[in-house]
């Protein structure tokens, strides 16, 4: 290639974004061309890197379709809670009482407690929202669930709720539940999250824990009795809303 003003002959050169390559270096084709044309080893799609790429884009979406959700509340309980348990009715009226509160309503989106307060904020004409997991069995988002995004990882998804809500109600539940209060507490408790009520439903099952962490771990020195205040303990449902009143 001629310089127009000098007539000195120029290496041969392309630019791609801030890249200037001459000479040897520049390639041939386009860079759509190398993609659509190349297939190649398929390995890196298991790699961490590409994994990197999968837990970006969950967060993407994640931040993409609850930034403009407004208040909402998370409410927590067992996957097993069956329709005709009397939480499953409590976790109904906490869903449809969020939603007059002016909430939406965020669960895992799965069966049991967590379908019942989506049945309730849905029926209410509210925001029901479902953040499941991707699980080894097929399962799906429960029929109440109005927006949906289905997560690969729990890390990410744990983040949603923590980010999208104003506080957690916790029905009664096994590991999932108990892993998603203590995880609510401890960042209360850690400072990364402030102003955030977590309610307890249900005084005849979580009165054990509540017992043992006041006679053995606070006793033990393990926690102090502040850290007994980050959460409330109530049967009644519009006490546990009462946390929730927006101003
Ligand atoms: C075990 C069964 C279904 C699991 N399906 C779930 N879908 C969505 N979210 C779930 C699921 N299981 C647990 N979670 C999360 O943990 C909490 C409930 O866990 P628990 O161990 O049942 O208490 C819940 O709040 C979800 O966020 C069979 O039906």
């Amino acid at each position: 290639m001629t310089d127009q003003t000098s007539g000195a002959k120029r290496p041969r050169e392309h630019h791609r974004g801030p890249v200037r390559l001459r000479r040897a270096q520049v390639e041939s084709g386009t860079t759509d061309q190398r993609l659509l044309d190349s297939r190649g080893p398929t390995d890196w799609v298991h790699t961490d890197p590409w994994r990197v790429l999968r837990i970006q884009s969950e967060f993407i979406e994640g931040f993409g379709m609850l930034a403009e959700l407004g208040p909402a509340v998370s409410v927590f309980g067992s996957a097993r809670t069956k329709p005709d348990d009397t939480m499953y009715a409590l976790a109904e009226s906490v869903g449809r009482g969020l939603v007059e509160l002016g909430h939406a309503v965020i669960t895992g989106g799965g069966p049991g407690a967590m379908e019942a307060a989506n049945k309730g904020a849905s029926k209410a004409g509210g925001v029901s929202v479902g953040l499941g997991i991707e699980l080894p069995f097929e399962q799906g988002l429960n029929e109440w669930v109005d927006i949906g995004i289905t997560f690969r990882y729990f890390f990410a998804r744990k983040t949603m709720f923590v980010k999208y809500s104003q506080g957690y109600i916790v029905m009664p539940g096994g590991f999932g539940t108990l892993d998603e209060l203590f995880e609510a507490i401890t960042l209360a408790q850690t400072q990364r999250v402030t102003s955030f009520p977590v309610v307890l439903l249900g005084t005849a099952y979580w009165s054990g824990l509540i017992d043992w962490l006041r006679e053995t771990v606070l006793a033990d020195g393990k926690i102090v009795p502040a850290d007994l205040d980050r959460f409330h303990l109530t049967d009644d449902v519009d006490e546990a809303l009462s946390h929730f009143a927006l101003r």
